[in-house]
């Protein structure tokens, strides 16, 4: 299953012009307001007709200009999650999901309880969308856009009108989706913390065009692409596995590198999780610290440097199997001689890793 989008659209001053693939998994369009984002999705669900190029969903094509073809809105098979969860207010959650099975082709039943056990909606079946959370009735969308067997979904900023405790709550939610159902997403968001936590790939975009397109992992790990990404918000993910709860409150995993202690993470021993580490929040030392108050101490090796144009550098590290970056001075940089394969540690605090920041590893 896979999407290829290649479409170029001119509105007065501003052109579209794109070209990108996205495979299996959740597709992250990811860029500053007004890079374009929503017109592709636009152009995808058959709201906007580009003034050139060709969409194609699995090797069904939904748009081609040269050939003056475009599939109707209605009969593209696609899921849509927007800002908003847009359900019926007059219906029950069950009836709300229940709208979505009138187009799938098939009958449901498995499916339904699957879908609704999956997004934890078991408990709301009987209520109407005005008694619900901005959260629970996000999921409730989801499902319903999920049980009307989309071939693509398509999210645009779900969890924007959300707040930070709601988004963390549905995040797992929406890992959950992305490992348990065989359906690719298309996902619009100008939160890294979204991106880092869901997109198997990621689309980098800029005024209307495609600056990087590729692996999550790949892109969110290069240096080059820190300006891009946001020089605070930058940073790169760690896998590790949950060794233990231990009695003050903090949660010992393993990554590849050594141990990793991390504020209470709410996951079974032996669970898998992805945990990004900002730029900003590693330091780096030449020759393992003592008597430091930071719990975490990974021995890296430099793997690319990034000497901005001001006082900023970025360091890409291999610690054990994984990359991370630090965000230094230059000055720093130059000091200790920080070149490609130098060794070092990394230090990140332990409270410094943010609980949205924590999230299942796929
Ligand atoms: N129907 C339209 N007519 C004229 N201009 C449009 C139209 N739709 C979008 N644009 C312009 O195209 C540009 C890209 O808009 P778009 O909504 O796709 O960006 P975006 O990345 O999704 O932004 P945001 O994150 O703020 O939603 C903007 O400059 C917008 O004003």
């Amino acid at each position: 299953m896979s999407l290829s989008v290649h479409l170029a659209h001119s509105f007065g001053d501003f052109a579209l012009d794109v070209d990108f693939e996205a495979p299996a998994g959740v597709t992250a369009l990811f860029g500053r307001s007004g890079s374009g984002k929503t017109s592709v999705v636009n152009a995808v669900a058959g709201l906007l007709r580009p003034d050139a190029g060709r969409i194609v969903l699995d090797g069904r094509v939904l748009f081609d200009a040269e050939q003056g073809a475009s599939v109707p809105v209605h009969q593209r098979r696609l899921g849509y999650v927007f800002q908003e969860g847009r359900l019926f207010p007059h219906l029950s959650v069950r009836q709300n999901l229940s709208y979505g099975h009138w187009f799938a082709p098939r009958g449901v039943g498995a499916e339904f309880d699957h879908v609704v056990a999956m997004l934890g909606i078991d408990g709301l079946l009987e209520r109407r969308p005005g008694g619900l959370s901005g959260g629970e009735k996000q999921r409730v969308a989801i499902g319903r856009a999920l049980l009307a067997r989309p071939q693509l979904l398509l999210m645009d900023e779900p969890l924007a009108a959300l707040d930070e405790e709601r988004k963390a709550e549905i995040l797992p939610f929406l890992e959950r989706l992305r490992e348990e159902t065989a359906v690719p997403v298309l996902y619009v968001s100008h939160s890294m913390v979204e991106v880092a936590r869901l997109a198997t790939t990621l689309v980098l975009m800029d005024a209307g065009r495609v600056v990087r397109a590729g692996p999550a992992e790949d892109i969110l790990s290069d240096p080059d692409n820190v300006p891009a990404l946001g020089i605070r918000t930058a940073g790169a993910s760690l896998h590790a596995v949950v060794t233990a709860q231990e009695d003050d409150g903090l949660t010992r995993l393993e990554a590849s590198a050594g141990p990793l202690y991390l504020p209470r993470v709410d996951a079974r021993i032996g669970a898998r999780l992805s945990i990004r580490i900002l730029a900003q929040d590693v330091i780096l030392s030449r020759t393992r610290p003592e008597g430091l108050s930071a719990l975490n101490v990974l021995p890296a090796t430099v793997s690319a440097v990034r000497l901005g144009d001001g006082p900023g550098a970025i360091i890409q590290l291999k610690a054990g199997d994984d990359l991370l970056l630090a965000r230094i001075t230059r000055r720093s940089a130059l000091a200790l001689q920080l070149e490609p394969g130098a060794q070092c540690f990394a230090i990140v605090k332990t409270v410094a890793v943010a609980r949205t920041d924590v999230g299942g590893a796929g």
